[in-house]
């Protein structure tokens, strides 16, 4: 055990001496129709610790976090004890403060079109007596605010100026600041909630902002971290609580844990990795696609080749531009340049694409934003995993219901849905599930170049083995695959070959050995220096690459 470890150890031990548990709840669960999403929880979690959340997709966290927010009652029977003192559920508004309790849900809860004061400040703005709003004060507060906390922003920057980072330390230290007054008033800990703050961040983001939750548990105050990416868990929490559909099925202290134990307690087994890293990453592969001269006004002019039967990354920083490759190739953009040669079919101008077009010519493309611009939330599961391919459930004039829900139900168990029941809603399936739905409904689809942006973004370790499975399966038996994705990892398991993106420009080709998590990850840091900032040339950000 390192010391690292031995000190979490004896710090979890000693504050679960010496005081009650911040938050005790016991014995909760919640019924939505037929589903049990929790049974009979109880969860403790001690002053000055950061506290992991982990389970399977749709095991119960957001369930759980809900019913702390006040948003779900829970059925009865639970309790809940904050600071030893009993609380009436579900919670109301006004608990929060009193308590010291706030969160920060995946979407941040910040409003971009205002700046970082007022974001921070939003609580004591809305509530100004008589309307009047004491602005020096308040730019003072936000000033001691992020000096408190050591954030060089600047208070009057809007937060959609910001780069993804800086916004997710403003949320985290505004939910801090939201509790941090009543503590120091009550000498109790508070309870900062943190679901999933970190998807999307660069390595350095992540470490910035477990300094910033160091700093929060060091005042004895508590953090609820919820996560699927087993190593950062390893690395921020004290303890863990693991759900598997819907109960308790293991608590740990992380200096006591391995990852393949951790990894275990999620899914109830041993991962077998699907995943030998590909044999064939400098195989000469025959081009199924040329791209010349792709274009857009914040991406300057790229050749590219995919190769047939390749998997190729895409990645940066985020604002690299990267990400919007997929969607300019899939015709998804307007005014998108160059040219697309696929296979040894004339080229075509990629400006006159369209995505009913690309889907003609054996093109998927899985969107980021699932709900948005991918599935479709108010319709069953097999009608959103079948849509693409409805026409093979026609006989004559009659659409085949039956035969396309049994479909769906098998891809739905080949990717592990839960629950697997095709007539469910989408938008009753928790995140990732949902996402493994429209993961499935392109794979079915076997198109011949599949396009994915972040792919297993919010998915659980062990389905996420399984899709690396799928796509290799799929590369081997000659599909291609552009994936667009800032986790390192993910590309190193799965990609033949990645290319590095910087201020909208391809900085660097990672081939063979090279193409490993250390590597990629360095050599998006790396980039920026390739391409200096269009800003420090002209004093203009013309890239939209955010500070
Ligand atoms: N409002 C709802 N109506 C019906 N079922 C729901 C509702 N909210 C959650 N569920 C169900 O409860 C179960 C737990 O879902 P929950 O969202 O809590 O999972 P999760 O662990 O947060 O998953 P993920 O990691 O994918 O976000 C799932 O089976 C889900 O389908």
């Amino acid at each position: 055990m390192s010391s690292v470890d031995t000190d979490r150890s004896a710090k979890s031990s000693a504050v679960r001496e010496n005081a009650p548990p911040t938050v005790h709840l016991r014995h909760v669960s919640k019924t939505f129709g037929a589903t049990l999403a929790l049974d009979d929880v109880s969860i403790e979690v001690h002053p000055g610790e950061v506290h992991g959340l982990l389970g399977t997709n749709g095991s119960g966290k957001s369930t759980l976090i809900k019913v702390l927010a006040g948003f779900h009652a829970p059925d009865a029977g639970g309790s809940m004890k904050f600071n030893g003192e009993d609380v009436r559920m579900p919670l109301q508004p006004s608990d929060f403060r009193r308590l010291g309790m706030s969160f920060v849900h995946q979407n941040l809860g910040l409003v971009p079109s205002l700046t970082v004061l007022e974001n921070l400040r939003l609580s004591h703005i809305a509530l100004a007596r008589g309307g009047f709003i004491n602005w020096p004060r308040e730019k003072a507060a936000a000033t001691a605010t992020l000096e408190r906390y050591g954030l060089d922003i600047p208070h009057w920057r809007r937060i959609d100026e910001l780069s993804a980072v800086n916004r997710a330390l403003v949320a985290i230290i505004r939910a801090f600041e939201d509790i941090r007054e009543e503590c120091e008033r009550t000498g109790k800990p508070g309870l900062v909630l943190l679901d999933e703050p970190t998807p999307f961040l660069p390595g350095e983001g992540v470490a910035r902002l477990f300094d910033l939750v160091r700093q929060i548990v060091a005042t004895g105050s508590s953090v609820i971290f919820i996560s699927h990416d087993i190593d950062e868990v390893m690395e921020i929490t004290d303890r863990v609580t693991v759900l598997r559909d819907g109960k308790v099925s293991g608590e740990i202290d992380t200096a006591d844990a391995t990852r393949d134990r951790m990894v275990e307690l999620i899914i109830g087994r041993t991962l077998v990795s699907g995943a030998s890293v590909p044999a064939d990453r400098m195989a000469v592969r025959k081009p199924f696609a040329a791209v010349k001269g792709l274009g857009s006004p914040s991406i300057p002019p790229l050749d590219l080749t995919i190769g047939k039967g390749e998997i190729l990354g895409l990645t940066g920083l985020i604002g690299s531009g990267f990400d919007q490759i997929p969607y300019l190739l899939f015709g998804a953009d307007n005014g998108t340049t160059g040219t697309l040669q696929i296979e040894d079919a004339p080229p075509v101008a990629l400006s006159t694409r369209t995505p009913a077009k690309s889907i003609e010519s054996g093109f998927a493309l899985l969107p980021g934003d699932r709900m948005g611009r991918s599935g479709v939330g108010s319709i069953p599961i097999y009608e959103n995993m079948l849509l693409p391919d409805i026409d093979a459930f026609f006989r004559g004039f009659v659409l085949r219901g039956g035969a396309m829900r049994r479909k769906a139900y098998d891809l739905g168990r080949d990717f592990e849905v839960r629950p697997n029941d095709p007539q469910k809603n989408l938008a009753a399936l928790s995140g990732g599930n949902a996402q493994k739905v429209l993961i499935a409904r392109w794979m079915n689809l076997a198109p011949k170049l599949l396009m994915l942006d972040e792919p297993t973004q919010g998915v659980d370790v062990g389905t996420r083995a399984n899709i690396f499975a799928a796509l290799k399966a799929a590369s081997d038996d000659g599909m291609s695959i552009l994936c667009a994705s800032s986790d390192a990892e993910q590309l190193a398991e799965i990609c033949h070959r990645v290319l590095v993106f910087a201020r909208g420009r391809l900085v660097e080709e990672l081939v063979g050995a090279d193409v490993n998590k250390d590597r990629i990850a360095s050599a998006c840091f790396a980039s920026l220096e390739a391409v200096p900032s269009t800003r420090s040339q002209n004093n203009q950000n013309r890239t939209g690459v955010p500070t």
